[in-house]
């Protein structure tokens, strides 16, 4: 029987619960390495992908703070990559400290990844994505005037630099991610949603946007033919009537059903909307493939059927 494949979005928690200091993001590292490596002992592919909201954002301004002639400032993509290799740096240390804890022997490596997007993609003209830390109502609008860079209101925490959010259309390196999968490797890819780049005939060039995880995660678990997506947040479960006394939580649920939630405006746009519209993408691929949605801390036990919101498109999907 051939191995399950998994790909495991990593939410800002896993990466950043605290302070934004190098030594805190590696310890709640750690601890989410700890989680995953219960996937490696079960005998199962997982390819790691995550978030870069928080360091994409502040490495940005660390840029613009030293830009001189002797020391340009970098440009968003160049700054996502530059993300990726930190995160995945971090998690490469953390993943083999994680299996060396259990004796167990792995090659973990980062794969810098380009996501091809389309430079008429919309979302060119309005920027969404919140990057980088909060700022006060009065800090970002003096901001905003001295520098012309958009800032919005983000799911009522307060408000932050938003930039552009293709949507992510190819993976340039998918098929090496999945030789190193199949070589027996633990791959971290699609950092921060990938390094937003299109093809201008020539080759790859870098746009200034950062593309949403879970979009890209999911266009990944479909390149790379996985089995199952994992979206890990800081929530067990999706629930209906979220923060509401008749809050339900939804287990296995369907298509159908989520279409209907979404319609009824269940989901936050900025927060749980991207997650179920990657969900349901994936779920829909194949009567065989599943999303998941739940914590870190669940994340196996979710991936057996005893934990989490599963979307399929039938529901009561079956897999490990
Ligand atoms: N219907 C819902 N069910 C569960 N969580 C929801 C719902 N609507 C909004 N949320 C919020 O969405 C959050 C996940 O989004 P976000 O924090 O942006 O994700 P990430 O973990 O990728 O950084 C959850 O922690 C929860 O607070
Ligand atoms: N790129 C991205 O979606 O990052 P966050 O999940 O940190 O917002």
């Amino acid at each position: 029987m051939s191995r399950k494949k998994v790909v495991i979005a990593l939410g800002g928690n896993a990466i950043q619960s605290g302070e934004a200091t190098a030594q805190a993001q590696q310890k709640a590292l750690e601890d989410t390495a700890r989680q995953l490596a219960a996937f490696i002992e079960n005998g199962i592919d997982i390819i790691i992908s995550h978030g870069n909201g928080p360091q994409v954002g502040n490495i940005l301004l660390q840029q613009k703070a030293a830009d001189s002639e002797k020391n340009p400032a970098m440009p968003l993509d160049t700054c996502g990559a530059m993300s990726q290799g930190m995160i995945g740096y971090w998690m490469q240390n953390a993943m083999e400290k994680a299996l060396r804890e259990k004796g167990i022997k792995k090659d973990v490596v980062t794969v810098v990844t380009r996501v091809l997007v389309d430079q008429q993609d919309s979302a060119f003209v309005n920027p969404t994505k919140p990057i980088g830390p909060f700022y006060s109502e009065e800090e970002a609008k003096r901001v905003m005037e001295e520098t012309g860079v958009s800032f919005k209101e983000d799911a009522g925490r307060g408000w932050r630099r938003v930039v552009a959010s293709p949507k992510p259309v190819g993976i340039v390196e998918h098929s090496v991610i999945s030789s190193l999968v199949e070589a027996g490797n633990i791959v971290i890819s699609v950092g921060g949603g990938g390094i937003p780049v299109v093809d201008n005939g020539e080759g790859f060039s870098g746009v200034e946007a950062v593309i949403d995880k879970d979009f890209a995660s999911e266009k990944l678990a479909e390149l790379v033919d996985a089995d199952a997506l994992l979206i890990l947040t800081a929530v067990d479960n999706v629930y209906v009537n979220f923060n509401k006394p008749n809050q339900k939580k939804l287990e296995d649920v369907t298509l159908e059903e989520l279409k209907t939630y979404i319609e009824e405006g269940q989901f936050a746009p900025g927060s749980m909307l991207p997650k179920i519209e990657a969900a349901m993408t994936f779920a829909e691929t194949s009567a065989s493939r599943k999303t998941i949605i739940t914590s870190l801390e669940q994340a196996y036990s979710a991936l057996e059927g005893k934990a989490g919101t599963a979307v399929s498109i039938k529901g009561s999907p079956v897999m490990a």
